[in-house]
């Protein structure tokens, strides 16, 4: 079983405050991911003492209480910064909405930007919280706490953040293609089966990468409106996820009705092996093009899982229920491998699901079928 992200780094730090260092994971898994690769002794503020445990680009520091301060790698904006660079968040900026607030496009001028940040300037997603939302403030808390030291080519980054009065603003890089959501649901154009295994293969990175990391981390409400798309359509794992795993031990709300295992139907508890049938699910959408759960379609096929699993286990079936809409070659293998890996994550005992870096090796041999 994993830990929540509440707990993850709390590691204890040692007596001496000198750690020798951890640079890759012993998980279960066999994930051969690392993430803390050094630690080093630091004296910060009052004299305390404080642990550093550093990812290749960023650092987490823990107090000896087992607080876990913000990230000094991230930037601190004022309010007046973000207003000007969405140009007063006005409706014509907006990217989406999700459920603890609206998210803009901006455009952050190059005298504020650090000179490794480059050019005139950047363009970036700003997620303002909205002021109803109470259980999105431990959510920008967390995803401040967090993803401001979790770093990883399949994450999303976050830049920096906005605290003031009772604003709380939260500043990403800015992912041009949008969302898999958007092309799987919403643009009515072609969306070629080698972009949907490039995209599912970058989301099973990020997830086996929080997962296989010294301390896992569990994802909340997996489901395709997280995962965001840079402009090669490299998939990166929104922050949103990470936000709402406060300090609740595996207690988490989940939100999205067709996506959550059938153990945290039943506990309300999240383990890792929950992701991995949320990744299922979508595993399933992208082959059918169908969402998770459509109370539309007719009795007994609104949950796509419940309706669709069954067919998956049979090379013909499978072929039936791809999405005609797929434009570029795949093979029938490709389409059984997939029913195969598809249905092993759906697994309703999550004993017998893989771990998400065994389901990413077998995604990488099906982009290898011809
Ligand atoms: N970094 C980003 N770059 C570009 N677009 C983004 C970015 N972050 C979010 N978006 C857009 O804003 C939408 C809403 O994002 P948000 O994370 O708030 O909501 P969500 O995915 O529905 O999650 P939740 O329900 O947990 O709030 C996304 O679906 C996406 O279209």
């Amino acid at each position: 079983m994993g830990l929540c992200i509440s707990s993850l780094f709390f590691s204890s730090p040692s007596k001496t405050g000198l750690h020798s260092h951890a640079s890759t994971n012993n998980h279960s898994d066999g994930a051969d991911l690392s993430s803390t690769t050094a630690t080093t002794n630091k004296n910060v503020g009052g004299g305390s003492q404080f642990l550093e445990a550093a990812s290749e680009s960023s650092g987490v520091f823990i107090s000896d209480s087992g607080q876990i301060l913000e990230s000094p790698h991230l930037r601190v904006f004022s309010f007046l910064e973000l207003t000007t660079a969405t140009k007063n968040f006005r409706p014509e900026s907006m990217l989406g909405e999700g459920g603890f607030g609206k998210v803009y496009r901006g455009w952050i001028q190059a005298e504020t930007l650090a000179p490794s940040e480059g050019g005139s300037g950047v363009i970036v997603a700003v997620k303002r919280l909205s002021s109803e939302s109470f259980q999105g403030f431990d959510a920008w808390q967390s995803v401040v706490n967090f993803l401001g030291v979790l770093t990883h080519p399949n994450l999303v980054k976050l830049l920096g953040y906005c605290r003031e009065d009772k604003e709380r603003l939260l500043v990403y890089e800015f992912m041009p293609k949008g969302s898999l959501e958007y092309h799987l649901f919403q643009r009515n154009e072609s969306f070629p089966w080698d972009l949907r295994i490039k995209i599912m293969i970058g989301a099973a990175r990020g997830l086996a990468f929080l997962h296989g990391s010294q301390r896992p981390v569990i994802y909340r409400d997996f489901k395709p409106s997280q995962i965001l798309l840079d402009s090669n359509y490299e998939a990166k794992i929104s922050g949103s996820g990470l936000a709402m795993l406060g300090p609740s031990q595996g207690n988490s709300h989940v939100s999205t009705f067709g996506y959550a295992a059938p153990e945290y139907m039943a506990t309300g508890h999240l383990y890792i092996k929950g992701n991995v049938y949320s990744f299922g699910v979508v595993l399933l959408e992208v082959m059918t093009g169908l969402r998770a759960y459509d109370p539309k379609r007719p009795n007994g096929q609104a949950s796509l899982v419940h309706w669709l699993r069954p067919n998956l286990s049979s090379k013909h079936k499978v072929k039936q229920i791809m999405d005609k809409r797929i434009k570029g070659p795949y093979s029938s293998k490709v389409a059984t491998e997939m029913g195969r890996i598809t249905l092993s994550c759906t697994e309703p005992d999550l004993k017998n699901r893989p771990h998400m870096k065994e389901v990413l090796d077998v995604l990488e041999n099906i982009q290898r079928t011809k």
